[in-house]
């Protein structure tokens, strides 16, 4: 591609078909791992900028990040809402720019609605494979919009669970997440029927208020908490949240953002990225949380995957 050329615009169906797990697990956790050593001559990631759209109940996240490891330099840049809990609009939207690292011309724009979903899942999935029971049988989903699909998909092909749970404040919603995936799904009424002796419990919710409370969670269980984006927004309980070990993805990120660790006033343990560096360890014999609030790296290792492949389709 020439740097004068127009930037290319990748939609979603194109994203879908060229974001694949398998390729997607190994370049973030190395991604991760690389975040995790503060290198700033090999990877540049400031926490998001949030800019609050009051009117609209919403914020706009810009997530930038350059990768020397990838020669990538991107930014995400995605609005997201408090929702009502049965809103049918999406609770995020979001965009990734593609840039040239060396000249600084547009290279592409890419519709950031399935990279967010499945890089989100993919990190979950990582965060089970480092922390979650030896033996584990039940995963329990709670919420059942766009980030409990794509969990379910990464879950389902990642693990072998017996039994998969779904919950969502209305139980139509849980039912047609649970009959349009591929898949046996038991739907239940109640939040603690879902999490009662799961061993993996991924929260996917709108919730501003927790609706994860510790006495429901079987000791030694992965939590993998996603929602609660803000400082002031919560899913776990205090319960919980200081009994768990907690991980994060950055610890930046998790000690600006996340209610469930501001709020609680619950010690972030360690990074996943120590964890993969071997810096830190992974307890899965005690009840662990990993508490997701999403990164720009994540973006930039899913952006190039999608980039490259692609480029090369073209030229064929
Ligand atoms: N950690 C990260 O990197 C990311 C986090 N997120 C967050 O993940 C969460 C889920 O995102 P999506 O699946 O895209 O949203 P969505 O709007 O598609 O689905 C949310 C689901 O939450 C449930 N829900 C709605 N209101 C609720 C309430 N008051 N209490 C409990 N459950 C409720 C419903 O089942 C609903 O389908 C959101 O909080 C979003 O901000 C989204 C993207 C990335
Ligand atoms: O990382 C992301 O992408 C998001 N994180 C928190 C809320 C919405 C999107």
């Amino acid at each position: 591609m020439d740097m004068t050329d127009s930037p290319a615009v990748i939609k979603q169906d194109e994203v879908e078909g060229l974001l694949l797990y398998k390729d997607l697990i190994p370049r973030l956790e190395v991604a991760m791992g690389k975040f995790s050593k503060r290198n700033s001559d090999e990877l540049i990631q400031p926490v998001r900028t949030v800019i609050p759209l009051q009117k609209y109940n919403g914020f706009l996240g810009l997530m930038p990040a350059y990768m020397v490891h990838e020669d990538v330099l991107c930014t995400k840049m995605v609005c997201f809402y408090k929702r009502e809990s049965g809103s049918t609009l999406p609770s995020t939207q979001a965009t990734v720019l593609v840039f040239d690292p060396e000249y600084g011309n547009l290279k592409a724009v890419i519709n950031g609605d399935v990279i967010t979903a499945k890089r989100t899942a993919a990190v979950s999935a990582i965060s089970a494979k480092l922390l979650m029971p030896g033996q584990s049988e039940v995963l329990a989903i709670l919420g059942a919009g766009h980030q409990a699909v794509s969990h379910y998909q990464v879950f389902t092909e990642t693990f072998s669970f017996r039994e998969v749970r779904v919950w969502s404040p209305r139980r139509e919603t849980a039912a047609k997440f649970a009959s349009s995936v591929d898949g046996a799904v038991s739907v239940c009424d109640s939040v603690e029927e879902a999490v009662r002796g799961a061993d993996v419990i991924v929260t996917v919710t709108r919730a501003t208020e927790p609706v994860l409370l510790g006495k429901w969670v079987k000791p030694g269980a992965h939590v993998a908490a996603v929602g609660a984006c803000r400082p002031d927004w919560r899913e776990l309980d205090d319960d919980l949240m200081r009994e768990a070990v907690v991980y994060v993805d950055s610890r930046e990120g998790a000690t600006a953002e996340s209610g469930d660790i501001i709020l609680s006033g619950a010690e972030v343990f360690a990074e996943l990225g120590e964890v993969l560096n071997g810096n830190k360890p992974a307890h899965r014999k005690k009840t662990t949380v990993f508490k997701s609030l999403g990164m720009g790296v994540q973006d930039a290792v899913s952006a190039k995957l999608v980039f490259d492949q692609w480029e090369q389709q073209r030229k064929l």
